[in-house]
C-alpha cells in the first residue's frame, strides 16, 4: 500500500493536557493504520512518539468516525482525550461548534466551550463484570485486590484504586501488576486517585499499552464514577492530572469530560519510514 502514498502519509500531532496524540486523516480514502505502524510511528526514538493514534474515517452515521491504538500496537475502544482533541479539528472543518462521531463505543458528542476547551460525552459508564470485561463475576464496585479497587468499563477497562496519597505510589511498578492481572482478560487502564477536596481528585494512570501518561480521559471518567459511587464525592468534580485539570461531570445522559486541547504540528511520514508497515 506503499504505493499510495509516493509523497508520504501526512499526520497531525496534538495533545490534550499532555496526553499526546498522532492523528490520521484517513476520510476519503478509507483506513490505512496497521498494528505495525502504529508501534513504529508510537517509537519516541525512531518514530514520532505518541500515547495514542487516532485514525479519522468516514461515516454514514455522524460526521466521522475514529479508531484508536495504543503506543504498543494494540487497539483502544476509547480515549477520551483523542476524541476531545480530533473533534476540535473536526469542528474546525465543518466550521461548527458542535459534532457526532462513532467510535467502537458508539455515537458520541462533542461540544466546544465558550473558553476553547472542548466537551465529550463519554456516554454511560459499564458497571457489569461481562462489559468490562472481567475474567469472571465479580461485584465490581469491590475488586478482590488489595486495596479493593473498582472495575469500571468506558468503552475501554480501568482498574481505580482510591488511596490516601496517589503521589506516594509507585506507578511503574504497581502499574503493570494490575495492567496484565488475570482479572482482566483483555488487560486494564489502572488509576490511582486521592481526594484534594471537595470534588476534586488527584489522579495518576498507567495506561494499558502506553503506561505512565500525563491524562487519561476516560480513565478521569472512570476515577469520577467509581468516586461518586464510593460516596466520596458529587457528580461533577474536577480531576487533577499530571497534564492539567479534567472537569467531569456524571449527568443522566452520560459522563461528559471537558479539558484543553492543542495541535501542536503536522508533519508527513516518509515513504521509506512508511516501507514494509502499511
Ligand atoms: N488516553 C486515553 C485512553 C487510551 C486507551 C487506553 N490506553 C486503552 O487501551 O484502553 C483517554 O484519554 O481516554
Amino acid at each position: 500500500m506503499t504505493e499510495l502514498f509516493p509523497h508520504g502519509l501526512p499526520f497531525m500531532k496534538m495533545h490534550g493536557a499532555g496526553n499526546d496524540f498522532v492523528v490520521i486523516d484517513s476520510r476519503g480514502r478509507g483506513a490505512v493504520v496497521t498494528a505495525a505502524l502504529a508501534r513504529a510511528v508510537g517509537d519516541r526514538n525512531r518514530g514520532v512518539g505518541f500515547d495514542q493514534l487516532a485514525e479519522i474515517r468516514d461515516s454514514a452515521e455522524a460526521d466521522f468516525a475514529l479508531d484508536f491504538w495504543n503506543s504498543d500496537g494494540s487497539r483502544a475502544g476509547a480515549c477520551g482525550n483523542a476524541t476531545r482533541c480530533v473533534s476540535d479539528y473536526m469542528m474546525g472543518q465543518l466550521a461548527r461548534d458542535a459534532v457526532e462521531l462513532v467510535t467502537q463505543r458508539g455515537r458520541l458528542l462533542a461540544r466546544r466551550l465558550p473558553d476553547g476547551r472542548v466537551s465529550v460525552n463519554m456516554g454511560h459508564p459499564q458497571r457489569d463484570w461481562q462489559e468490562i470485561p472481567l475474567a469472571a463475576p465479580q461485584d465490581t464496585a469491590h475488586l478482590p485486590l488489595p486495596g479493593t479497587p473498582v472495575a469500571v468499563g468506558m468503552g475501554n477497562p480501568h482498574c481505580v484504586f482510591f488511596v490516601a496519597d496517589a503521589e506516594a505510589v509507585d506507578l511503574p511498578a504497581e502499574g503493570p501488576v494490575y495492567e496484565h492481572h488475570a482479572l482482566f482478560p483483555e488487560r486494564t487502564n489502572v488509576e490511582f486517585a486521592s481526594l484534594l477536596g471537595p470534588d476534586r481528585l488527584r489522579m495518576r494512570v498507567w495506561e494499558r499499552g502506553a503506561g505512565i501518561t500525563l491524562a487519561c480521559g476516560s480513565g478521569a471518567c472512570a476515577t469520577a464514577v467509581a468516586a461518586a459511587e464510593r460516596g466520596l464525592t458529587g457528580r461533577k468534580v474536577e480531576i487533577v492530572v499530571d497534564g492539567g485539570m479534567l472537569e467531569i461531570d456524571w449527568r443522566d445522559d452520560g459522563v461528559w469530560m471537558a479539558g484543553p486541547v492543542a495541535r501542536v504540528f503536522d508533519g508527513i511520514l516518509r515513504p521509506d519510514f512508511l516501507s514494509g508497515l502499511l
